[in-house]
């Protein structure tokens, strides 16, 4: 008995071997699911009723704001198809008087019945056209929902601070939400058949109520256990998909690093294949067993439903045979009870069944809410005073950031001074805290201490989007964008419109001339690999399409404006990074602050000051010959690469120098 009535229990998942092998234990998804979790084990029938009207409420505003005639059109049709359903039971009713309770021979009651017939036709054509019209105004709105959830979806992910993409929390959240539009989508259609549903299970009650009292509860008893039915089956789907979803994803992870362009070389050099091919198995067999016992159990509860259902017909049957019987019902109205009964069963239990899946989709729906209401609270700031069109120098006082999810801060009381004209250079272990810095220097991470001054004015006053505006950023993962090569330069200022001859000084200052000349079809030729006819470019060619881009930016603009570039050099050879860092150089302007993050010592030395960082910390800073003169950090960096590359060191020496640490 507690096997059908109990509360579905959460059962914990019997995972492979072969996902305790590569992940080190079952997987567990710490959010979102979990948020589901509860609502899913609280999947009753009153919770999905006491849901209903928010959850409707939410997407039918969304489809009234997306087209209001279409969801007017809609509502009539089915409404109007309600009404006729209760017309057409009528209509049969008036068959069946004639055919069982009138009078006269058989023509003649086969003439009576005529109308009735006739009416029932044209109710059944009203019925099919009504029901086309609304297909077609719900097959409108559908698309359009999930167009506008989308759309809030990723305009709300493109908007907030770099520091909430940052955060484990927020990205789950992003995670989970991208379901919404699509569930958003669903519940649209499902909520069109919950209202169908209910319109024509309340005519067909209140024919039943008309026909004879005792038919409405009899039809409630019959269509019940297929509700209770329908709910136990998506409760216990719902419950598996939760505690199982990791683990199917797991497996499709697995089967997509078979595939994958990035992973292609180590799975055949190393036969990574074979062995993740087995694993694969492993795990998408346990991910079978499950399906096989939810489909087992489907089939059961079904069965007991359908007998339960079938117990209450027999007895609606036998009640209706003594009440003809005893003459407190005509044979008339008994054909058009079964009629009706047959009818109302189906309409009840698919009612059931769509306000079930209103219920599950509104899961989904409201991950996507939450998501929207998190980002709203962590969205950059629109407004703020003007950046003025000449600041002079760029100023970080005693900054000191530290990353969500981290105990220790990647930047502490760092103090440092961009002139504009000079050109400055950070260098640093990795993880010293390099990139962080570019970071806020940009406006992209906000200071948690300390002050960062555009000018004499703070960052946390000034209007964002005006000082991204003057920030031009070069980093090593800049973005390669699947676009044209022209577009992949314009993009450094997209709504700045260009002719490739408005491009052609970024690509020579470049030096991305005989990339260019490379290219099947010049700044024409589109980079993307996933497309046919796309061309592939190598790091250091991507790299001078970047430098481009950088250019393009920087030369669009005449305020005051900082250059980061970080890492700028990395996938070049030796001759062309040192053309490259001659290149970053000469951008530094009289309105424009050079920053250049690195790793090679060599394209730091000119820089006009050096700023050495460690664990977080300024560990020193002066120009080349001050720094080198102090035989710090610095030094000891220098004199490391240095060595690598004096002529007689042919290939890099083991004996060079370590980098001492004088703290
Ligand atoms: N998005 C992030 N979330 C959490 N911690 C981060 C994040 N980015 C960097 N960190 C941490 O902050 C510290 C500084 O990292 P940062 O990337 O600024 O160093 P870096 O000097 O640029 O390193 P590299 O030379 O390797 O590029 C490191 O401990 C790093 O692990």
């Amino acid at each position: 008995m507690k096997r059908f009535f109990g509360p579905v229990q959460m059962a914990e998942p019997r995972v492979s071997d072969a996902e305790e092998e590569l992940f080190g234990g079952p997987l567990r998804y710490d959010m979102g699911w979990s948020h589901h979790e509860h609502a899913g084990l609280d999947l009753t029938m009153m919770s999905a009723l006491r849901s209903m009207p928010a959850l409707v409420g939410a997407t039918l505003r969304m489809a009234w704001s997306a087209d209001r005639r279409a969801l007017l059109a809609v509502a009539v049709s089915e409404i109007g198809q309600g009404i006729a359903a209760a017309v057409g039971l009528l209509a049969v009713n008036a068959v069946m008087h004639a055919l069982l309770a009138g009078s006269g021979d058989a023509p003649q009651r086969l003439h009576a019945l005529l109308p009735g017939l006739l009416a029932a036709a044209a109710v059944g054509v009203v019925n099919s056209a009504l029901s086309a019209w609304s297909t077609s105004r719900a097959g409108r709105l559908e698309p359009m929902v999930e167009r506008i959830a989308t759309t809030q979806y990723l305009a709300a992910a493109a908007s907030v601070e770099l520091e909430a993409i940052d955060d484990p929390d927020f990205r789950r959240l992003v995670d989970v939400a991208q379901y919404g539009p699509g569930s958003a989508r669903r519940m649209m259609g499902a909520c069109v058949a919950a209202l169908n549903g209910l319109i024509s299970l309340v005519t067909t009650a209140g024919v039943l109520a008309v026909l004879h009292p005792v038919l409405l509860p009899m039809l409630i008893l019959i269509a019940a256990p297929r509700g209770w039915g329908a709910m136990r089956v998506a409760q216990e789907r719902y419950v598996s998909v939760m505690s199982w979803i990791e683990h199917v994803r797991a497996a499709r992870l697995i089967g997509n690093l078979l595939t994958e362009r990035s992973a292609a070389q180590e799975v055949r050099l190393h036969a990574v294949g074979a062995f993740l091919l087995s694993r694969y198995q492993r795990m998408a067999e346990s991910a079978e067993d499950e399906q096989e016992r939810l489909a087992s159990s489907k089939a059961l509860t079904e069965w007991v439903a359908a007998a339960l259902s079938g117990l209450a017909l027999a007895s609606t049957y036998g009640a209706m045979f003594w009440l003809i019987t005893a003459g407190h019902m005509s044979l008339a109205i008994a054909g058009t009870a079964v009629i009706a009964v047959r009818t109302g069963s189906a309409s009840l239990g698919g009612l059931v069944m769509n306000i079930n899946q209103l219920h599950e989709e509104s899961l989904y729906v409201r991950d996507h809410g939450r998501f929207l209401d998190q980002a709203a609270r962590r969205v950059i700031p629109e407004g703020g005073d003007p950046v003025p069109e000449r600041i002079g120098e760029i100023v970080l006082d005693r900054v000191t950031y530290r990353y969500p999810d981290r105990d220790t801060a990647a930047l502490d009381q760092v103090s440092l001074t961009l002139p504009m004209g000079s050109v400055t250079a950070v260098v640093g272990e990795n993880g010293s805290g390099k990139s962080t810095l570019m970071k806020v220097l940009s406006g992209l991470l906000l200071p948690q201490a300390g002050s960062l001054r555009w000018g004499e004015a703070d960052i946390g006053g000034l209007d964002r989007s005006q000082v991204f505006e003057r920030v031009c950023l070069l980093t090593q993962d800049f973005q390669r964008w699947p676009v044209t090569a022209a577009m992949n330069i314009r993009l450094g200022r997209p709504a700045q419109a260009a002719t490739p001859q408005d491009l052609q000084p970024s690509v020579d200052y470049a030096g991305a001339g005989p990339v260019v000349a490379r290219l099947p079809d010049g700044l024409r030729s589109l980079l993307a690999r996933m497309f046919r006819g796309a061309t592939e470019l190598s790091g250091g060619e991507w790299q001078k399409v970047g430098l481009a881009r950088t250019h393009w930016r920087g030369s669009t603009s005449r305020a005051d404006s900082v250059l980061i570039v970080d890492e700028p050099t990395s996938a070049l050879d030796p001759e062309a990074e040192i053309e490259a860092f001659d290149r970053i150089r000469r951008l530094a302007a009289p309105n424009r602050a050079v920053v250049l993050v690195t790793h090679r010592m060599s394209g730091v030395r000119h820089a006009d000051r050096i700023y050495v960082l460690n664990h977080g910390r300024l560990a020193e800073h002066g120009t080349h010959g001050e720094l080198m003169a102090a035989r710090g950090r610095y030094a000891a960096m220098f004199d490391a690469q240095a060595a690598q590359y004096a002529p007689d060191a042919g290939i890099p020496n083991p004996a060079a120098p370590p980098v001492v640490d004088p703290a």
